[in-house]
């Protein structure tokens, strides 16, 4: 009947039954398409597999797990629960359960097969504080085989050491078993425990799952006992023998009911036990011991520490564990603080600006940088061991010193230098205003320091207490060295231009006195001397009070002034000494050539040139007595005395010299001191026979002219002459004046003799000697007759033409010759004797 009404169901029917079908499975295979992404975006956003189930750590996943739970700003605010147990016992059934996780799960219609490899780890959702939960791969699992527990152990470890809370998951029906699977499972706990030296305890809470009927009240004691044998039964170290199981864990008992036969009930009581895990890291709570725990920042890399320490199958030491983890995440927080110093706007912006020159609050600045950076040092570090963190926030702050010093030294050198050129402009500026030397120093300095101590407050980084008084003593150094070198230049200013005064003073002076010197020379130049040093010395002296020197410095610089002023007066002594000779002879022709009137003398022949030459020649000896040596200290020398003996009396006791040892023949004068030396006694006598030899010419020349005048004065021949001429000459002189025509032969013989002598420049062909004279005389006798006798002859006849009365121009001597020629016979024609022509030719 009902196949008959199946049957009966209208073509149009089916389709719309075959649509609705086709309809419906696309909705569903939506739906569970939709729901599969849904587990699989939970399961990656918020789960991940710690180790897989081949040991390996996942780091990538774990650490982005981290970041997407935001487990690092937990601080110690958060807590670890780990499960085991027995394969397919239902821990990532109670897990989903109670946490709201997303673990997979066994399908319980395909049978009891692994599902979890190796350890995952979710955040629980909606507990606080954040609690992650980690589920481990089943124990005692037919696919690793019975043999292989080496990765159960080490997860079980594992668990141990990162959990504050492990859930053991086991069956009612195995308490008080002998053979129980959790007993192994149990010992292994025990076993790996001893090797954890673990400071904290663990709540170690057993799930019973499937509850019988037996109420829990009876189960628990069984299953105490159970814990407690097998805790007895594990070898433990010598400290530990005794050690009872609570040392080391809280132990919890919680039983449910089967969560496939009362799914409802097991809820209630999942969700009940689910409110235990609030709070758990309170006092008291599941957590509550909060020993051991790494700060959550450091979770990733203390969970793979842990790890490595395991699968090496080393013994784990948290403490020591922790230490390391702590110097570890302590050193990468200050790193990044580091970084993020040096990537910091702030700080490049600061850096920046102190290459240019000095930044206003540079100190308050950079302190503050520092600050912020070690205080989110401090926060983020903060539940790290505290050795630990303090030396590496110790570390950190010696890096950031370090880097943000040369920037603080930089401000202070903009500063340093800064302050020590304005002191220098202010300081001239003072100078120049007038303002004493010392007074100026004293004030500019002290305004300065306190300019730079300003600046220096201002740059002052709290934090650091930087030791920078270095600047400051340098800057101190500085302006001490400027002041000084200032100083130097002043006081040099201020030497040399008393040294140019006295130089002006005395130089020409004492020049003059040299000049005239006689018996007072030496006096005038004490005296003024004397008179000079005394004027620049106070001169000085007032100038010297404006500066700071103390009075032995300004004593020793007055002495050197007066060293000067003697030093100049020495220095023109010896300047005149090295000249004495043309003084001696420019004294020498003085006092010869001109009388005691001081006018030129003419030597008439009545002048006693001896007595003249001996006036003269002991002016002279006075003039090198005087200059023999420096006489700028009282007292008397017979230096005059010996040169006068030796000198000028020479002649005179020559034959007592010849016996008696030359008193010049030695370098120094007796009473004065070679220093004072400027011509030695052997010098002079060098001196005074050069002097002599130079003004012998000039006696002689006195004497010739002497001579030259008086012949001059005696034209006359002798009267001898006169008379042997008259005598001689009587017939002749009888002769002519018998007839006038010989006087007049003898008038033409004459003028033509004269002429000849002219033409011929008689005197100047004897120049070089009688015999070159003849021959030249010779050569040039015959021509010249017959060039003078043309030329009369063309005299002679120049009237005939009246173009040859026309002047000829004539070049040279000839025509010059010819000229006087034609004089002399105008003259002669005329009868006028010229002797004024003759004696200009
Ligand atoms: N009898 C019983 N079965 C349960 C209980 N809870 C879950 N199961 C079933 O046990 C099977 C395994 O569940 P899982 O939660 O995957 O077990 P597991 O321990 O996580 O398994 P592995 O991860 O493979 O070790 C599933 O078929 C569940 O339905 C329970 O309370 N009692």
């Amino acid at each position: 009947m009902e196949d008959n009404e199946e049957l009966q169901i209208s073509p149009q029917n089916r389709f719309k039954f075959l649509s609705i079908r086709l309809s419906l499975k696309w909705i569903a295979s939506v739906l569970e398409l939709s729901v599969s992404s849904k587990i699989q975006w939970d399961v990656e956003c918020c789960s991940t597999q710690v180790i897989d189930g081949d040991g390996s750590f996942n780091v990538t996943g774990v650490e982005q797990f981290i970041k997407e739970v935001k487990l690092g700003e937990c601080g110690l605010s958060y807590a670890v629960v780990a499960i085991m147990g027995p394969q397919s016992s239902g821990k990532s059934t109670l897990l989903n359960n109670l946490f709201y996780t997303n673990f997979r799960e066994m399908d319980a219609f395909r049978g009891r097969s692994q599902t979890t490899k190796g350890i995952w780890m979710a955040k629980c959702s909606g507990i606080e504080p954040c609690t992650l939960v980690m589920d481990l791969e089943g124990t005692d699992g037919r696919e690793r085989g019975e043999d292989d527990t080496a990765f159960e152990k080490q997860s079980a470890l594992f668990a141990l050491a990162v959990s504050d809370i492990v859930l053991i998951n086991m069956w009612c029906h195995d308490i008080g078993r002998e053979q129980a699977a959790n007993k192994p499972l149990l010992k292994t706990v025990f076993q790996v425990m001893m090797r954890l030296f673990s400071p904290r305890k663990t709540t170690l809470m057993f799930v019973i799952r499937d509850k019988t009927r037996t109420p829990l009240e009876n189960l628990e004691p069984v299953l105490r006992e159970d814990i407690q044998k097998i805790w007895d039964s594990v070898p433990k170290p010598q400290a530990h023998k005794e050690t009872p199981l609570s040392e080391f864990f809280n132990v919890e008992v919680v039983a449910l009911n089967s969560f496939e036969e009362k799914e409802e009930l097991f809820k209630e009581q999942v969700a009940k036990l689910r409110q235990r895990f609030f709070h758990s890291i309170a006092p008291g709570g599941l957590a509550g011991d909060r020993r051991g725990v790494v700060p959550a920042s450091g979770f990733s890399f203390s969970a793979q520490e842990i790890w490595k320490v395991i699968k090496e199958n080393k013994d784990l030491d948290l403490p020591a564990h922790k230490v390391m983890v702590a110097t570890v995440r302590c050193e990468e927080i200050a790193n990044e603080k580091y970084l993020a110093f040096i990537e910091s706007e702030s700080w490049r912006e600061l850096e920046e600006a102190v290459k240019t020159g000095p930044v206003s609050g540079f100190g308050k600045k950079l302190n503050s940088l520092l600050h912020t950076s070690l205080s989110e040092y401090d926060s983020e570090a903060t539940f790290f061991d505290e050795g630990v963190r303090s030396s590496k926030k110790i570390h950190l702050k010696e890096k950031l010193f370090h880097l943000a010093q040369p920037a603080h030294q930089s401000v202070l050198g903009h500063l340093r230098s800064g302050t020590l050129e304005k002191f220098k402009e202010a300081f001239e500026k003072a100078l120049n205003g007038g303002e004493k030397f010392a007074v100026a120093a004293r004030n500019c300095t002290a305004s300065y320091m306190a300019l730079f101590d300003e600046g220096y407050e201002d740059a002052f980084v709290e934090l650091a207490n930087w030791d920078s008084s270095k600047f400051r003593d340098k800057l101190g150094r500085d302006i001490e060295a400027h002041v000084a070198s200032v100083q130097v230049a002043k006081l040099s200013e201020l030497t040399s231009s008393y040294q140019t005064k006295l130089n002006e003073a005395l130089a020409g002076p004492v020049e003059a006195l040299f000049d005239g010197a006689n018996n007072e020379t030496w006096l005038s130049i004490r005296n003024l001397l004397k008179c000079e040093t005394e004027t620049a010395v106070s001169g000085m002296s007032k100038a010297l009070s404006g500066f700071d020197l103390d009075e032995n410095a300004k004593g020793k610089m007055l002495t050197s002034l007066k060293d000067y002023a003697r030093g100049v007066v020495e220095a023109k002594a010896k300047e005149e000494a090295g000249r004495v000779v043309i003084r001696m002879k420019d004294r020498f022709t003085a006092l010869f050539s001109h009388d005691s009137d001081s006018m030129p003398r003419i030597w008439t022949g009545n002048e006693d040139i001896r007595a003249i030459t001996r006036t003269a020649r002991t002016g002279c000896l006075k003039l090198i007595s005087v200059m023999a040596a420096i006489r700028l200290e009282d007292g008397v020398d017979n230096i005059e005395k010996i040169l006068s003996a030796a000198l000028l009396d020479a002649n005179s006791s020559a034959a007592t010299k010849s016996t008696m040892a030359d008193p010049l023949a030695t370098s120094t004068w007796e009473q004065v001191p070679p220093a004072r030396t400027l011509i030695t006694p052997v010098q002079c006598k060098s001196l005074w026979r050069q002097f002599t030899t130079e003004t012998e010419y000039t006696v002689t020349q006195a004497i010739s002219a002497q001579e030259a005048n008086r012949r001059s004065n005696n034209w006359l021949p002798p009267p001898w002459a006169i008379v042997a001429l008259l005598i001689l000459g009587f017939n002749e002189f009888m002769t002519v004046l018998r007839n006038p025509f010989y006087l007049a032969i003898i008038f033409v013989g004459y003028l033509v003799a004269k002429a000849l002598w002219v033409q011929l420049d008689i005197s100047g062909q004897f120049r070089y000697g009688v015999l070159p004279g003849l021959i030249s005389l010779s050569t040039s006798l015959i021509p010249t007759v017959m060039d003078l006798i043309q030329k009369l002859s063309e005299q002679g006849q120049a009237p005939a033409t009246p173009t040859n009365r026309l002047p000829r121009i004539k070049t040279g001597a000839s025509s010059r010759k010819f000229e006087n020629v034609s004089t002399m016979s105008s003259n002669a024609s005329s009868g006028v004797t010229s002797s004024h022509s003759d004696k200009e030719e």
